[in-house]
């Protein structure tokens, strides 16, 4: 079934010249909005969303809104991705009446607030090595094939760091948490390359009747979901060549990847604590001490439930 999944739905990047679909989105009179979460991204954010904006805003009209989601950041983020071209959302501002959660999926789930696009794409704000491109190959198989909702990019994942370059030793989370939870709770999803690609585009239609993990659980429920609903030929992945990203600590994977493991309990029907504590230690001079993490696990409804 994977494999069988792979040979249809996976698709080379590039497949589609970005006249190509400005011709399928003027024909389909569909709105493109494309979604940057960021949280303390300054070092980046400026680059991912000028480089978008001069292609697909400036140059043409693929995309009709570039908008950056910020989540509380500490530094520079909100001004820098403004400057670059981005309308600039904090996460506390977008319907300050449903509360704020801190959490990427809390990012993702309320730019269906300040967004009107028809097609939703997503990409991280803390790439390093990306390219321009990965925007029309995500928005490509929505644009020319009405069964598709849901798009995966995928990628190589260099892991640079000091003096370490391994060309593929990145996705520590995917392949210790993400990828061995798949093949346990939904095998036929396996064939995702990059199950965790931050990388990804959807259809409203689609997305507003998801429920969204407030944290890191995003993508994998969106899949998961997704498949469940509406079959695993709603889902398309795309390659997008090399992709780099600013690496968190082994220790910060820890609470990511409980958000992981939660989304996918809850959706295996595995009952799964609202708030959970991860307790993790470091060796110091007099032995061992804890370090606590108190992880919010919960979900937001889909959006069409929440009243406007
Ligand atoms: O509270 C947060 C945390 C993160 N982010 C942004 O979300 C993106 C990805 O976050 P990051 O902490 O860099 O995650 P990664 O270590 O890159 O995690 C990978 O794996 C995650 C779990 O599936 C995916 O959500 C990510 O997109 C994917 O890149 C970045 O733009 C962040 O600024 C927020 O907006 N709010
Ligand atoms: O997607 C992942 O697995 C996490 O983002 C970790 O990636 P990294 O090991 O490349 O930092």
């Amino acid at each position: 079934m994977a494999q069988t999944w792979f040979d249809r739905r996976t698709h080379a990047g590039r497949r589609w010249t970005v006249e190509e679909l400005l011709e399928a989105k003027r024909a389909s009179g569909q709105r493109l909005s494309v979604v940057i979460p960021a949280r303390n991204e300054a070092a980046t954010v400026g680059d991912v969303v000028g480089r978008i904006h001069e292609d697909f805003v400036r140059r043409c009209d693929l995309v009709d809104e570039l908008v950056v989601i910020d989540g509380e950041s500490t530094d520079d983020t909100a001004r820098i991705a403004a400057e670059a071209g981005a309308t600039v959302h904090s996460l506390a501002a977008v319907r300050p009446e449903l509360g704020t959660r801190v959490g990427k999926g809390e990012a993702m789930w309320k730019a269906q607030f300040v967004t009107t696009g028809d097609l939703i794409g997503f990409v991280d704000a803390d790439l390093t090595e990306w390219d321009t491109h990965f925007v029309p190959s995500l928005f490509g198989p929505l644009l020319t094939d009405a069964s598709v909702a849901l798009v995966k990019g995928f990628y190589e994942r260099p892991f640079r760091s000091g003096s370490t370059d391994d060309p593929n030793g990145g996705g520590r989370a995917t392949e210790l948490v993400a990828r061995p939870l798949l093949a346990l709770a939904r095998p036929e999803l396996t064939a995702v390359v990059q199950p965790l690609a931050g990388e990804w585009a959807v259809r409203r239609s689609v997305y507003e009747t998801l429920h969204v993990p407030i944290g890191y659980g995003v993508e994998l429920a969106a899949l998961i979901d997704v498949a469940d609903s509406l079959g695993l030929d709603a889902i398309a992945q795309v390659d997008l060549g090399r992709r780099a990203h600013s690496h968190q600590s082994l220790h910060d994977l820890g609470p990511m990847s409980v958000q992981l493991m939660a989304a996918v309990f809850k959706r295996i029907r595995q009952a799964v604590p609202a708030d959970v504590t991860l307790r993790q230690f470091r060796a110091v001079a007099e032995g061992y001490a804890p370090v606590v993490h108190d992880i919010d696990v919960t979900e937001r409804p889909p959006a069409v439930q929440v009243a406007r």
